[in-house]
């Protein structure tokens, strides 16, 4: 579906990605991890063909990205990012129709009705009993939500997100996983997120690449990538790892220096056994 090969960036004299490749197939959900400033938002706007690299080559179907107009980019992709939508007074519906834009003749029709798609989103997305209200009048959660509703109606193959869930709280961040997963698995529709929260990138995604200083560390599964003495290179801290009880995929509990170890802590730091 989609092929990064060599792929290089710079801005200016700093060298952000370097020599990046892999590829993620149709109906795969790829999370990109690593910690800030490891280039992770950066190869998200290359991949979309939001930027252009500075060497390499990104395809999309086998054709290069750059060779595809907006238009039919936005038949194929699109993209969740972190801060989604600025309130601009239009309606929830009003916002989620916009997602049909790629599909509109220049005049703003489309050939077939869509009015069932969009209320089929609002529904799924819990946003029917908000669909008349503008977006000013939205939480931040709320916000969200409706975004991820706008690149839904968009019907893409590939989406990409840019941390989705940042902004909300643990319920809503499982039922935005939820259900992205669900319309990844029903559509064969291939994701990359970019994920800062390690658990719920190992609960979510098939594959991880694990991104630092601008290269490619690891590529695999989360029990491969998700391995204290890894984490520890990469971000510097030691963590524990466990395997998830209900879905047997590693899991992260942070521990911080010297916390319990002068109250009678039954675990220290160093008794933890490390997967
Ligand atoms: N427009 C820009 N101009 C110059 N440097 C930039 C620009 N955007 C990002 N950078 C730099 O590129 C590097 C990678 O940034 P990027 O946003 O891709 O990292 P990230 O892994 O997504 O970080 P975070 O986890 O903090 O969001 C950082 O050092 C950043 O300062």
């Amino acid at each position: 579906m989609i092929q990064a090969e060599n792929v290089s960036m710079a801005y200016g004299d700093q060298q952000v990605l370097d020599q990046i490749s892999f590829s993620a197939r149709q109906g795969e959900c790829l999370g990109i991890i690593g910690p800030n400033g490891s280039g992770k938002s950066t190869l998200l706007k290359l991949l979309s063909g939001v930027q252009a690299q500075t060497t390499g080559r990104i395809t999309l179907n086998g054709k290069p990205v750059e060779h595809y107009t907006r238009k039919q980019l936005a038949k194929l992709l699109s993209v969740l990012q972190q801060e989604a939508l600025s309130p601009v007074g239009f309606t929830v519906r009003e916002v989620v129709q916009m997602g049909r834009y790629p599909f509109q003749n220049w005049l703003g029709q489309e050939r077939e009705d869509c009015e069932s798609l969009i209320d089929s989103i609002l529904q799924k997305m819990g946003l029917t009993e908000l669909s008349d209200r503008h977006l000013e009048q939205l939480s931040g959660g709320e916000r969200q939500r409706v975004a991820l509703g706008k690149t839904m109606a968009q019907q893409p193959k590939l989406l990409m997100l840019d941390e989705p869930t940042t902004y909300l709280d643990i319920g809503h961040q499982i039922h935005l996983m939820d259900r992205i997963r669900e319309w990844q698995q029903q559509e064969q529709m291939t994701v990359i997120a970019v994920l800062h929260d390690l658990n719920l990138a190992a609960m979510y995604c098939d594959r991880l690449l694990l991104l630092h200083k601008g290269q490619v560390i690891k590529i695999a599964t989360p029990e491969q990538v998700i391995r204290a003495p890894l984490i520890e290179q990469v971000y510097g801290t030691i963590p524990v790892v466990i395997d998830h009880p209900v879905y047997h995929v590693p899991q992260i509990i942070l521990q911080g220096n010297g916390i319990g170890q002068d109250s009678g802590h039954p675990q220290s730091r160093k008794e933890v056994v490390q997967r």
